[in-house]
């Protein structure tokens, strides 16, 4: 069997068209209803065997992400060796175009960009349900980063059922300067359940379901309809640790957007847009209200984690 030289692998980021949040369990995560929603917007892992593990990062933003073991697509190559009791030996490169710390899971797609191109590399062949194991033990997201399309997660965010979804829908992604601590997000979120006297704990919170709206919306393609039942839980947390993103949604909405939300924990904000041609007239009148860093415009949905062709 000949093992290729290097595996190249492109991973999207989501948005979040429904985060509805439960309680505070009691090991430190709350329960979800996460419909996950993969973008155009992608990083990219190449692996190449080496002598020991060694991480490079390129893009603009790259100096933000940790070049150590903490790196959770080293994370991915680590786990991944020690299933199959070999050496995690090889050179891991993200080309990082995902914001960094911006709720749309670029971390969680180099985690499972590296899963899926070490198990390439090392010719292991595991199993998707394995591989998804793996992904659940880096982090709740990374799961979703592997299979792309559209998904509800349920527990923290790792058990998925794929969803119908059509497409394609116009986004504008609003980068804000600076990242959101996502654990200080879901913190803040059980804070201000408590100071409003609802309670923060399973005991206290509804389980969270998927909004029925909402699934029939992404399945019927219709933009109208999606703008009318995105939902995120932790936008207020977001926008308490955050107030000028109120700012940035409110110039998203002045220029025409069908809607505007925090994705995930933030603070990059969502616009959803009715044609391409409006996506990028809002793009540019957010840009311009200086409100932002920088704006991105894409669609949706997105595949999954795909190795590139050598
Ligand atoms: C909020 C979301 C929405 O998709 O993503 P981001 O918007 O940050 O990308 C996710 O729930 C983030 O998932 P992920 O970033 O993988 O989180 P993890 O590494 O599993 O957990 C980091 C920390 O977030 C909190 N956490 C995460 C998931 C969850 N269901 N409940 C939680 O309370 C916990 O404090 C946990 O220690
Ligand atoms: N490969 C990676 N890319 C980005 N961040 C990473 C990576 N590995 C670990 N991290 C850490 O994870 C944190 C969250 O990053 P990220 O996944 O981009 O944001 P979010 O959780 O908001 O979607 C970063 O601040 C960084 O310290």
């Amino acid at each position: 069997m000949t093992l290729p030289a290097s595996v190249t692998v492109r991973i999207p980021a989501k948005v979040n068209a429904q985060l509805a949040v439960g309680g505070l369990r009691p090991d430190g995560f709350h329960d979800l209803a996460n419909v996950f929603l993969a973008v155009g917007l992608y990083d990219e892992v190449t692996v190449t065997p080496a002598d020991d593990l060694r991480i490079t990062a390129s893009g603009p933003d790259a100096a933000e992400i940790p070049l150590d073991g903490t790196n959770l697509a080293a994370r991915a190559a680590v786990a991944l060796a020690a299933r199959h009791g070999i050496e995690p030996a090889v050179h891991l490169h993200i080309a990082k175009d995902i914001p960094v710390a911006g709720g749309m899971a670029g971390g969680s797609a180099d985690g499972a960009g590296a899963l899926l191109a070490c198990d390439a590399l090392w010719g292991l062949h595991t199993p998707q349900a394995e591989l998804l194991d793996i992904c659940a033990e880096l982090g709740s997201d990374v799961p979703f980063n592997l299979i792309g399309g559209a998904a509800l997660g349920r527990g923290r965010g790792e058990l998925l059922t794929p969803l119908d979804v059509r497409g394609p829908f116009h986004w504008v992604f609003a980068v804000a300067d600076g990242g959101l601590s996502t654990p200080a997000v879901y913190r803040e979120c059980d804070r201000l359940r408590e100071a409003s006297g609802t309670g923060a704990t399973t005991a206290d919170i509804a389980d969270p379901e998927p909004a029925p709206a909402l699934l029939e919306a992404l399945a019927s393609g219709d933009p109208a309809a999606l703008a009318a039942a995105l939902s995120n839980d932790l936008q207020p947390a977001a926008l308490s640790l955050r107030p000028a993103l109120a700012d940035t949604l409110r110039a998203g909405t002045g220029a025409g957007a069908l809607a505007a939300l925090v994705s995930g924990s933030g603070p990059t904000c969502a616009f959803l847009a009715a044609t391409p041609e409006e996506a990028e007239k809002i793009a540019e009148a957010v840009l311009a209200s200086g409100t932002c860093r920088t704006t991105r415009v894409t669609t949706s949905p997105a595949p999954g984690a795909t190795i590139l062709p050598a």
